[in-house]
């Protein structure tokens, strides 16, 4: 069996000791997995996120990212992701180049493949043209690119996105995804939480639903449709979602 690059076991945590907003969520992603985290605003995914990326402290349960817990190795732990956040995180006063460059070193990309990627990934992502300028000059979608190239750039064995659709252009989101696949097959697994469920449902092995802080349903789309109580064949991701999280009070 092959060890998950992802475990999330038992997990209930949230802002306050006294109001949990995520209850017993476990899920496990292994190698070469794509994983949809799909849920309402609030749902908490973002929050199953904080948790994962070690911002917040499980309040029961625990959360391994390759075999290690955070406390145990807090290098291994955070050099085995990329994270590529919703809203983009950026140095104003660094260029696209320099970022690139940061991100090589940091993860120490040989100089002579770090070449080849950085000209592959600024040309995959129509970033030539603006590869000098300063971050704090570019557009929300030229932004959100230099994150998901920097991710790129590092090669770990865990991606974890969060909605990367909603600022790129079409020819950015083909990009994305292309590159996507491409990972997964070299055997990294990638949580991606997003809205847009067409995208999910076509390019995601797996799917993980969140309600209320927790998981109504997981698995593929067989399992998904099977938990909403669906017949399987034909039924779309959006069909499942809609009549697993509708009817309650929204
Ligand atoms: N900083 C915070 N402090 C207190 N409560 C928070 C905080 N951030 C989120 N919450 C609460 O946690 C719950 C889950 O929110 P979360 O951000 O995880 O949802 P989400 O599924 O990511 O939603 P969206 O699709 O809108 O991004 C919500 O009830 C929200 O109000």
């Amino acid at each position: 069996m092959i060890e998950p690059v992802l475990e999330v076991a038992d997990l209930t945590g949230g802002y306050s000791p006294r109001r949990p907003v995520l209850h017993n969520v476990s899920f496990q992603l292994r190698p070469g997995e794509m994983v949809g985290l799909i849920g309402l605003n609030g749902a908490g995914k973002s929050t199953t996120i904080k948790h994962i990326l070690g911002l917040m402290k499980p309040q029961q349960g625990e959360v391994k990212v390759g075999g290690v817990k955070l406390e145990d190795d807090p290098d291994r732990y955070r050099s085995a992701f990329a994270y590529v956040p919703e809203t983009p995180v950026l140095f104003d006063e660094l260029t696209v180049e320099e970022h690139l460059r940061l991100t090589g070193m940091a993860y120490g990309v040989a100089e002579q493949e770090f070449e080849k990627k950085r000209m592959d990934l600024l040309n995959e992502f129509q970033m030539n043209a603006k590869k000098g300028a300063f971050a704090a000059h570019l557009s929300k979608g030229m932004k959100q690119k230099v994150m998901i190239m920097n991710a790129l750039l590092s090669e770990p064995p865990l991606y974890i996105i969060d909605e990367p659709f909603l600022g790129l252009d079409p020819l950015g989101i083909r990009s994305l995804l292309e590159r996507l696949v491409e990972v997964k097959q070299n055997g990294s697994a990638i949580l991606m939480s997003s809205h847009i469920l067409a995208t999910v449902e076509a390019y995601c092995d797996k799917f993980i639903v969140m309600h209320h802080g927790r998981i109504v349903a997981s698995g593929t789309l067989a399992d998904v449709c099977e938990a909403a109580g669906m017949a399987m064949r034909g039924g779309t991701l959006e069909d499942a979602f809609y009549k697993l999280v509708a009817g309650d009070k929204l």
